[in-house]
């Protein structure tokens, strides 16, 4: 008898259209609608990257179907199907959609994992919290894949990037040794860090392996992306990173966000055009490593930690 196992693959999400901006905002923001201005600004930004599908839910589609492909494609476990569902974390489907929708096909074992492998309370673990709240009142069984950020595929599928791109800057006539690599994320609240947060030593950890699997040495990891609240969020900031570096004579920078899975407005706004543009006013040159999306490694590494997961539900112990 087959088995059927739900995943739930969580992400953030992202709007439908730019009419859809503002209640996707004002879900980000705890149901506070933004101002004027802070809806404008968020516009601008999303009509700069977006041409027709939002970027961030075409590759979010594309990664929950290659997933549910990998999983049952080698799959050694012939009494076990997979099937994947997608929970957002602000947008529709939401994650108590997905869950939902997997107990209305009839699953009651499932494993849940977020499309971000560094755990931080205020991010995966907000996911978690939601779908294990309704697992719990859906009568399923669910178990969670926390982080992934040191999966040996993981740190081989981004070190193969990194060292596409200094091949590349190799071949435009640089020394790979004149390269700053720049690793980064998204930042989050200082309080983290009083808090014990595993996120900053996760990111670090990925970082210092991607580093020696590339044999770079010339590498520092810095924030991006930071909220525009009144409280402190983690830095250095990487505009101000990329300052810095101008005054040490550093002209050619790499940028690598292994925060981040996908393209999406972090990636194709605050650095392919807001750090490019602070790049260019310094007279650097600035790369930025091709995002994972729906490559074929990146899902060996979601499948594992699913399939990994799921054993744990089948031998009783999630
Ligand atoms: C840790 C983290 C990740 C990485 C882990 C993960 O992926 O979960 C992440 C990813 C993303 N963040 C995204 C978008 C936004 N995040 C915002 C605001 C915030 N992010 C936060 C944290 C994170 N965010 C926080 C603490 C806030 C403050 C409000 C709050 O406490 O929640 C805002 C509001 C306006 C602004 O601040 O710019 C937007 C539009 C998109 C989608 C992009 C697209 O649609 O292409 C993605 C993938
Ligand atoms: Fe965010």
């Amino acid at each position: 008898m087959t088995t059927q196992i739900g995943v739930l693959v969580m992400s953030y999400g992202t709007p439908e259209s730019l009419e859809g901006v503002k209640s996707y905002y004002t879900h980000i923001r705890r149901g506070n609608p933004p101002s004027a201005e802070q809806l404008k600004d968020l516009k601008d930004r999303y009509e700069a990257i977006v041409g027709g599908v939002f970027p961030l839910r075409e590759n979010t589609d594309r990664q929950v179907k290659a997933l549910q492909e990998a999983l049952n494609r080698d799959n050694k476990d012939k009494d076990v199907e997979y099937i994947c569902f997608q929970g957002l974390k602000h947008a529709r489907p939401f994650i108590e959609d997905g869950v939902e929708r997997m107990a209305e096909s009839g699953i009651n074992q499932a494993v849940g994992i977020v499309l971000a492998p560094h755990y931080s309370v205020m991010s995966v673990g907000g996911y978690i919290k939601r779908a294990k709240e309704k697992a719990e009142s859906s009568g399923i069984q669910m178990t969670f894949v926390q982080s992934y950020h040191l999966h040996p595929q993981l740190i081989e599928a981004l070190s193969r990037r990194v060292s596409a791109r200094l091949d590349q800057y190799e071949e435009a006539g640089a020394n790979r040794e004149d390269v700053r690599v720049l690793f980064s994320a998204h930042s989050l609240p200082e309080r983290i860090l009083s808090m014990g947060d595993p996120y900053r030593d996760q990111l670090l950890e990925t970082s210092k392996a991607v580093a020696e699997q590339t044999g770079v040495t010339s590498w520092q990891f810095t924030w991006q992306s930071a909220g525009r609240t009144a409280e402190p969020w983690l830095g250095p900031d990487i505009l101000d990173t990329l300052r810095e570096l101008s005054k040490e004579q550093v002209e050619y920078v790499l940028s690598a966000p292994i925060g981040f899975v996908s393209d999406h407005l972090e990636v194709l706004y605050d650095l392919d055009i807001e750090a490019q543009s602070v790049a260019a006013e310094l007279d650097m040159r600035l790369m930025r490593i091709e995002s994972l999306n729906n490559d074929p490694s990146f899902m060996a590494v979601l499948s594992d930690v699913v399939r990994d997961r799921a054993g744990e539900l089948k031998a009783g112990r999630p």
